[in-house]
């Protein structure tokens, strides 16, 4: 626990160093108020038992008043601050977050359950870190102090008791500590309970909870987290409660002992009354603030625990080291060589030993069935991750040395599974280079090349109106707008198309292959598609299997090989009613 304190505390610093400091000091200089104004109460009872002297009397109520009446003022100020410095880290931690987010290299934190749920659990913790920090600076703090103060006051009259305080409190803590742990325990169900809390409000997801019928199973299965999380914070609470009540009844027997020892000095003489007040009020002064110290103890534990998913993903490695070499034009070639790739350390491997060669300027065709691995190359290919054999080199160069943002530039990818963004439908043709996001011609251009123009002009407020997934588009025009997001680069060394046509109707797919066929001239192009058709044209066919590259050549050659190729080119011209011609 003591490296996510240290860490909170470092956040506060950072958010706001006079708003830190100011609040540390505001809160030490309430937490002491009590204790003064108690001293200056003892004092005055002992004027009025022993001296009498009416100006000092006045003098020592005006003080304690005066003591009273900064307690509240400075308290407010320091409420104010506190609120300040909540705003100010709630704005670091979250863009912290954030950038460590964006900032992985690669795909892998993204698609690993694991890491998905620890990132859940961060983002909960960004929003606890505010809290946390307020708690352990401006209340763990004050009642430190005011805890210190009375306890130097109780040590000067009588020290035993301090003793039997702390006695007190050591298993005060000790259970408080435990409780608080308990609470922290329930990490997994909340993240559950966040993830389908998402799920039942995203449009896209809502179409199959509807269309299967799955609103019962989901919202099912979050009320019976959030009953088992219940479940185990009452379970807290009771305990909470026996504990709290069984402190109280050894908080008073505390006092009540020192009251009579008290008592007993001040009947023989070796003790003032204002002395007996003075511990008195110091007793219940110190129990008091523990009582409320501990009581929160459980929640800032708890509150700690969440910002220790957020320390953790904040500190997590980077995935992808970045290489130190810029990336040249692409003049050459993009070899596969032996290209060895499984997604997890005790997964299948997905590419085994894949060799190949792009060429620039050529266009190639990769196909193969339903999980060959074809999509797996592409995002080794934009180095989302990396080959765990074999390297891809860039002109002669391993991808893992050159930068990895200067790589994606040189890239144009449409991807199978595309983003449908909530945004405007300029936004989301724009987001393609976003150094021309507002450029209206340009988004233009794109969207009339993908086929999608006219659609994207007939919306309500047109290219300005706001798109939601599943609403006004449909998914051919959605597909359109993704491949007109990545016409948005306008001299892209390689352009890939992974499966681009999928939910486009015969003549969009015709408007579409023009248009690729214009912007993709003379370029550097992988397609991927399952129509065979789309891609007979290219210079080079690769057939990929089981991780493999099982034939490459052109559509000619490969039909005249009469391989795995041309069984299924025969297939799909027969399924279509086309006449074979190699
Ligand atoms: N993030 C991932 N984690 C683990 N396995 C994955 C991941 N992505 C893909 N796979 C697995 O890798 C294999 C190849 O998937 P890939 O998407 O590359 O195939 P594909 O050839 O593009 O298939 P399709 O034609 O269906 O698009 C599949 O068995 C799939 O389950």
């Amino acid at each position: 626990m003591l490296p996510t304190v240290v860490a909170c505390l470092a956040t506060s610093w950072r958010a706001g160093r006079a708003t830190t400091a100011a609040v540390g000091a505001l809160a030490l200089t309430v937490g002491l108020l009590p204790s003064a104004a108690v001293w200056l109460g003892t004092l005055m009872i002992d004027e009025l038992t022993t001296g009498r002297n009416a100006a000092r009397v006045v003098a020592l109520a005006l003080a304690a008043a005066a003591a009273a009446a900064l307690t509240a003022g400075l308290g407010q100020l320091g409420a104010y601050l506190a609120a300040r410095l909540h705003r100010a880290i709630t704005l670091t931690v979250q863009s912290d977050l954030y950038a460590k987010v964006s900032g992985f290299g690669g795909l892998r934190p993204f698609e690993d359950p694991r890491f998905r749920d620890r990132l859940r659990l961060a983002q909960n913790g960004a929003r606890e870190a505010p809290l946390s920090v307020t708690a352990l600076l401006s209340d763990g703090l004050r009642g430190a102090a005011t805890v210190g103060g009375f306890a130097i006051a109780i040590g000067l009259l009588w020290p035993p008791m301090l003793l039997l305080l702390t006695v007190a409190a050591v298993p005060a803590y000790l259970s408080h500590r435990s409780l608080g742990r308990s609470a922290a325990r329930t990490d997994r169900a909340t993240a559950a309970q966040l993830y389908y809390r998402t799920l039942l409000t995203d449009p896209g997801a809502n179409r199959e909870i509807r269309l299967f019928g799955l609103g019962d199973l989901f919202r099912g299965r979050l009320h019976r987290s959030l009953e088992e999380t219940t479940a185990a914070e009452l379970g807290v609470h009771r305990r909470r409660a026996v504990v709290r009540a069984l402190l109280g009844v050894a908080g008073v027997a505390v006092s009540a002992l020192g009251t009579v020892v008290m008592a007993l000095a001040v009947v023989d003489g070796r003790q003032t009354l204002g002395g007996l007040t003075m511990v008195a009020a110091a007793t219940v002064g110190v129990q008091a603030t523990l009582t409320a110290l501990l009581g929160r103890l459980g929640d800032t534990t708890r509150s700690l625990a969440a910002v220790r998913h957020l320390t953790d993903v904040l500190a997590a490695p980077d995935d992808l080291p970045d290489g130190h070499l810029d990336v040249p034009p692409l003049a050459g070639t993009v070899e596969f060589e032996d290209v060895w790739f499984r997604y997890d350390d005790d997964g299948p491997w997905i590419l085994r030993g894949v060799t190949f060669t792009l060429h620039a300027g050529w266009s190639t065709g990769l196909v193969g069935l339903n999980g060959a691995g074809k999509s797996t190359l592409v995002k080794l290919l934009c180095r989302f991750y990396d080959p765990q054999r074999g390297r891809i080199r860039w002109d002669g160069t391993d991808l893992r040395a050159l930068r990895v943002d200067d790589l994606r530039r040189r890239i144009a990818a449409t991807f199978q599974d595309f983003c449908r963004y909530e945004l405007t439908a300029a936004e989301n043709i724009g987001l393609g280079d976003v150094d021309r996001l507002t450029d209206r011609r340009a988004i233009a251009r794109a969207a009339v090349m993908a086929g999608v123009g006219q659609a994207v002009a007939a919306l309500p407020q047109g290219y300005d109106t706001t798109l939601v997934d599943g609403v006004l588009l449909s998914g051919g025009q959605w597909q359109r707008l993704a491949v007109a997001r990545s016409l948005m680069r306008t001299d892209p060394d390689l352009v890939i198309l992974d499966e681009p046509n999928a939910g486009l109707d015969a003549e969009a797919e015709h408007a579409v292959h023009t248009a690729l066929r214009q912007s993709r001239r003379g370029r550097t192009t992988l397609l991927i598609s399952h129509r065979l058709g789309a891609i007979r044209d290219a210079d080079l066919i690769v057939v990929l299997a089981q991780g493999r590259v099982a034939e490459q050549g052109t559509h000619d050659g490969l039909m005249a090989a009469g391989g795995g190729y041309a069984r299924l080119f025969r297939l799909q011209s027969a399924s279509y009613g086309v006449p074979v011609a190699t």
